[in-house]
């Protein structure tokens, strides 16, 4: 245990530190910055150039500085960051950290992976340093982040560099407990949260108060300040001070005079440091764009991964049902290499557990936009392939930035539709070097006749199939940029055996002629200035494939890990079909076919039975499967038919007892009843909804309620004979 410090080293430290602070703040005033310049565009320092106090009134130069150890900041954070193994500043840190900790507003924009993190945590820590913050001073700081994930990344920088301060941090984050932080928040310092939980602590744990708030943080600022956080974020600063220093960080940051005004900034310095470069994403990453009719688009992904074993590819697609479809079929077909999952309908431990293990090995990892924005993934992603396209440039921008980051080397390619070509001009308007080019499918290897049988084998699978596809449909439905995102021209039934269902499901939203009058091929314009200056005409997007030989189409599938044997070899393990580039036939539709059976066609047009469809995939021209396999594969099919045909029946007379059961219960309950309101009513109790029918219920108004239940009795007790007696008595007695 610490030996706790004497009295004498207590006061010492003590004015050591205040020492140390005068000296920090008479340093910051002297080599300020002045409003409005980058010191970016200073000379650098030399580095043996002295630091700090020079003379009595004269300090070293920290503007145009290059390593941490210049800056005008505490003991405690230089050791932090050194320990940490920070050294020399980024071209953000340089820029911005001189202004911020002068305790200027800050408007940072700098690419993804390029330090943001550090330049907006060394300014929080040291303006509570310099405040002499303690744990009785309440929340001094908040950071807050859009994605828990984020959130919590940001506060194990925090607590990495800031381990030499006394201050109490807290991550506030959905998923956590919300009593136990209920009982702590009041006595931290630094909050890191998302911003509604935020909110929920200020409406809901007594005493919460951020009154005293020095420094407010927002990491990726634009997706704070857009619609989505609106309401939230605007009750958050309605209970905040005005008077406070104001950090905002983005890799694509607002300008827009609104959402600055609702932050109240006071004179904030704009601070871009890639305004001038060419491209907006980092330049170590190679980016391309690929044509993919959707219903390609799972073959694609799966070609990509069997080519890329040895990687660490992030995948993006549109939903959660998606993510966890493509997850549960893929792992079920085996690829060789890891498949985890995340998105924002796990448990939030699970999430960081995942995350964790995708960061230690090398997997592919099923994502939507929650893993979009900041994470870092310590320079490990070799791939980030985009299945489905982002909704905007800046959603490009933040999914491509996971990897390439600080100075790694990272590659990335995304899925474009036909009808989503628009896309690209949008990412060449905002100077993003993609190259554009047509896939090499050559080596595609077909997944979605894999698919349908997976689909019949596990009941489960085919319910997330559905929602896969619907949510899919529906995400672009709901898109707001229409001359990208058109959902009438999707082609919904081949999209929907794709991914091996046997129906195309129901879209309630949808009229059918709208989308049949638009699927067929349109001709797709590839931008003038992309990497490929052809046209390419698309008619059934089986066609395009066949396009796409020549020698200088991008060659994705074929990479260093599998050449051509093993290729092959892969594919007869998986027992996989090779692709067949298959021309759109015209169907005969039977509309008297039993509903919920799929309907199959030969090459000239005839039905065949469904297993037929199957041997006729797998005798292709590289005959992986021989007629013998074919019929090992039909008895094999035919006997799992019939195991599953007993257990269905099984489970239906199961079914049938328990629903027996219950309906013997229910009546047997009601007849309970019944007589329980008949005792009910004897007893006098409930008499006004319980009366039964016929009886008369005489009360005299002065009596209590035990009498008039007797009198009732009484009454009801008088027969016909007895009644007319009185009432002959009554008239003889009035005469
Ligand atoms: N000065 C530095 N020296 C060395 N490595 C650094 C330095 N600053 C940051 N890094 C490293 O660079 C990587 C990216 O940093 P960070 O996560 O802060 O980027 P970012 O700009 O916030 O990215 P994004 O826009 O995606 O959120 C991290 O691994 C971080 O540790």
């Amino acid at each position: 245990m610490k030996k706790p410090k004497s009295k004498q080293v207590r006061i010492q430290g003590r004015n050591t530190e205040v020492q140390e602070i005068q000296l920090l703040e008479k340093w910051i005033e002297f080599g300020k910055p002045e409003s409005g310049s980058n010191p970016l565009s200073l000379p650098p320092l030399p580095a043996k150039s002295p630091i700090g106090r020079i003379d009595e009134n004269t300090y070293s130069q920290y503007a145009g500085c290059t390593k941490f150890q210049q800056l005008p900041i505490s003991k405690n954070l230089k050791d932090g960051l050194r320990q940490a193994g920070y050294k020399n500043m980024t071209n953000i840190q340089r820029a911005s950290l001189p202004h911020s900790l002068s305790g200027r507003d800050i408007l940072g924009a700098a690419k993804t992976g390029s330090g943001k993190t550090l330049a907006f945590i060394i300014p929080v820590l040291e303006k509570l340093y310099k405040a002499r913050w303690g744990l009785e001073d309440g929340v001094g700081s908040i950071i807050m982040s859009p994605t828990r994930e984020l959130a919590d990344q940001l506060f194990g920088v925090l607590k990495s560099v800031g381990k030499h301060h006394g201050f109490s941090a807290g991550l506030l984050i959905g998923g956590h407990e919300y009593d136990e932080e209920k009982d702590h928040v009041n006595r931290m310092n630094i909050l890191i949260c998302t911003p509604g939980r935020l909110l929920k602590h200020m409406d809901t744990t007594p005493n919460f108060d951020c009154s005293q708030l020095q420094v407010l943080v927002l990491d990726e600022a634009d997706r704070i300040l857009d619609a989505g956080f609106k309401k939230e974020v605007n009750a958050i600063i309605s209970q905040l001070p005005k008077h406070r220093q104001t950090l905002l960080f983005s890799a694509t940051q607002t300008k827009s005079v609104k959402d600055l005004a609702r932050l109240s900034l006071k004179d904030p310095e704009y601070i871009a440091v890639d305004e001038e470069s060419i491209a907006a994403t980092p330049n170590r990453l190679q980016q391309k764009v690929i044509l993919v009719p959707l219903d390609q688009k799972l073959d694609m992904l799966w070609s990509f991964i069997k080519a890329h074993l040895n990687s660490r590819i992030l995948v993006f697609l549109s939903t959660c049902k998606q993510v966890r479809f493509v997850h549960e079929a893929f792992k079920k077909l085996r690829p060789g290499i890891p498949l985890k999952c995340i998105h924002g309908r796990m448990k939030q431990v699970k999430r960081m557990f995942i995350l964790q293990q995708f960061v230690e090995q090398r997997s592919v990892l099923f994502s939507t936009d929650v893993s979009s924005r900041g994470l870092d993934f310590n320079k490990g992603v070799d791939w980030v392939v985009q299945v489905d396209c982002p909704d905007d440039v800046a959603t490009y921008i933040h999914r491509v930035g996971r990897t390439a980051r600080y100075d790694s080397i990272g590659r990335s390619v995304l899925f474009l539709l036909p009808s989503e070509m628009k896309m690209l001009e949008r990412l060449q308007e905002k100077k993003i070097p993609v190259e554009f080019d047509k896939p090499n499918t050559k080596r595609l290897q077909s997944v979605s006749g894999l698919l349908a049988a997976l689909l019949a084998k596990y009941k489960d699978l085919q319910p997330l199939a559905q929602r896969a596809f619907k949510t899919y449909v529906k995400s672009i439905y709901k898109q707001k940029d229409k001359e990208i995102f058109d959902v009438t021209k999707l082609p919904i039934d081949d999209f929907s055996a794709s991914l091996g269902l046997p129906m195309t499901p129901q879209l309630r939203y949808l009229n059918r002629k709208d989308i049949d009058k638009n699927t067929p091929g349109e001709p797709v314009s590839v931008p003038q200035n992309s990497a490929k200056k052809d046209f390419i005409r698309l008619k059934p997007s089986n066609d395009l494939l066949e396009e796409s030989d020549d020698e200088e189409t991008l060659d994705l599938l074929r990479s260093k890990e599998t050449t051509d044997g093993d290729d092959a070899k892969a594919i007869a393990a998986d027992n996989l079909p090779t692709t067949r580039v298959l021309k759109k036939k015209k169907l005969k539709i039977n509309v008297h076919r039993p509903v919920g059976t799929r309907v199959v066609f030969d090459e000239e047009g005839n039905t065949l039975p469904p297993l037929a469809r199957l041997a006729d995939i797998g005798t292709t021209d590289s005959g992986l499967l021989d007629k013998q396999k074919v019929m090992e594969r039909f008895a094999e099919l035919r006997e799992e038919m019939k195991t599953r045909d007993q257990e269905d029946k099984l489970l239906d007379r199961k079914r049938r007892k328990e629903k027996r059961i219950k309906e013997k219960e229910k009546y047997k309950r009601a007849r309970n009843e019944e007589e329980d309101d008949d005792e009910d009513d004897f007893s006098g109790s409930d008499k006004d909804s319980k009366k039964v029918k016929g009886s008369k219920v005489y009360f005299d108004s002065d009596s209590d309620g035990d009498m008039k239940d007797k009198a009732a009795l009484k009454t009801d007790e008088i027969s016909l004979a007895e009644q007319e007696e009185l009432a002959l008595k009554l008239l003889s007695s009035m005469h």
